[in-house]
């Protein structure tokens, strides 16, 4: 492997900002491919004629989504792993056995691999629990969230991700509920034995979606003080709404100076659940990449991107002022 570990690499560039890529999922489906089913982006990679067919349509969209990311200044990219947890694939797909679950994870990973090149970090995104049950969006995890096995639910698909060298960097995306929060926290470095980022999923009034403070969270890590696992290189957030994702992670930043912090928020635009569309945002006061990029990197944010509904357009505009405000 000829790339610098990432964590070497943003603990000795400290003025180093990365840009990441934009919302895959969203994007795929932008492009054409019909995502509307319980295993989402995944569905492309689950069909053995991606595989066997060098020319399928689906494997040329994937392809070029990636290039058309490199080409906007993406430097950390992502695979299209969100909902693809043993227990989505194993009960949506014919894929049933671990076997044929780490098959099909290491040939998702190995594509994504050569799409980018040797030279670029490849992010394993994680779905969080609720992506399986849609409370990403509301953190209703029910009456005793405490009580779920979460390591277990996430077990398969971070044992593949630890072993595949392909990998630099895994994602804990759009996490919800506090409880979910702690218990990734509780596991030490034998677990989760590789560099990890938590991205929160915060609601536009500034708390977590099942309405946990920023300032309760810092208090979290505050309590952990040396218990942190080494391997978190970053918290921050993802999918929550452009327009108010600055003063969150400026708030994240208030009650965590230290923390480097990652951001990548959606469009803009809000997910009706029901209906199954995008509403468009309110576009008065709508703020630009280039204002919203400034105030991340004041706030700290080392990794800078997009999530749903974002394009390569935006990752050209979000790499833009990288340049412009970073040192
Ligand atoms: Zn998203």
């Amino acid at each position: 492997m000829t790339r610098q570990s990432i964590k070497e690499y943003l603990q000795q560039n400290p003025d180093k900002v990365l840009v990441l890529d934009g919302g895959q999922g969203t994007e795929l489906e932008n492009r054409g491919i019909n995502v509307a089913n319980p295993v989402w982006s995944t569905i492309p990679f689950v069909s053995e004629s991606f595989w066997s067919d060098k020319s399928s349509n689906d494997r040329q969209i994937v392809k070029e989504m990636f290039e058309d990311f490199l080409a906007a200044g993406a430097e950390i990219l992502m695979t299209t792993t969100y909902q693809t947890s043993f227990k989505s694939v194993s009960e949506n797909t014919d894929i049933k056995t671990l076997q044929e679950y780490n098959e099909l994870l290491n040939r998702i990973v190995s594509f994504s691999r050569d799409c980018i090149g040797e030279q670029k970090y490849l992010i394993g995104c994680i779905g969080p629990w609720g992506a399986h049950v849609c409370a990403e969006f509301n953190g209703d995890y029910g009456a005793h969230p405490e009580n779920i096995d979460y390591y277990q639910y996430f077990k398969p698909q971070l044992d593949n991700f630890f072993a595949n060298e392909n990998l630099d960097l895994i994602g804990f995306e759009t996490v919800p509920n506090v409880n979910e929060l702690k218990a990734i926290l509780s596991w030490d470095e034998k677990i989760l034995s590789k560099p990890f980022y938590i991205g929160l999923s915060v609601h536009e009034n500034g708390v977590l979606r099942d309405g946990t403070t920023m300032e309760e969270i810092g208090n979290i890590f505050k309590s952990l003080g040396n218990k942190v696992n080494p391997n978190l290189l970053l918290l921050g957030i993802n999918c929550v709404s452009f327009n108010h994702s600055p003063s969150i992670l400026e708030d994240i930043h208030k009650n965590l100076p230290d923390m480097p912090l990652i951001a990548y928020p959606n469009s803009g635009e809000v997910y009706d659940t029901v209906k199954k569309i995008w509403l468009p945002q309110n576009s008065e006061n709508s703020l630009t990449w280039e204002q919203v990029v400034k105030r991340y990197i004041e706030a700290g944010a080392r990794i800078i991107g997009g999530c749903c509904r974002t394009t390569p357009k935006d990752i050209l505009e979000i790499s833009k002022a990288v340049k412009k405000f970073s040192k």
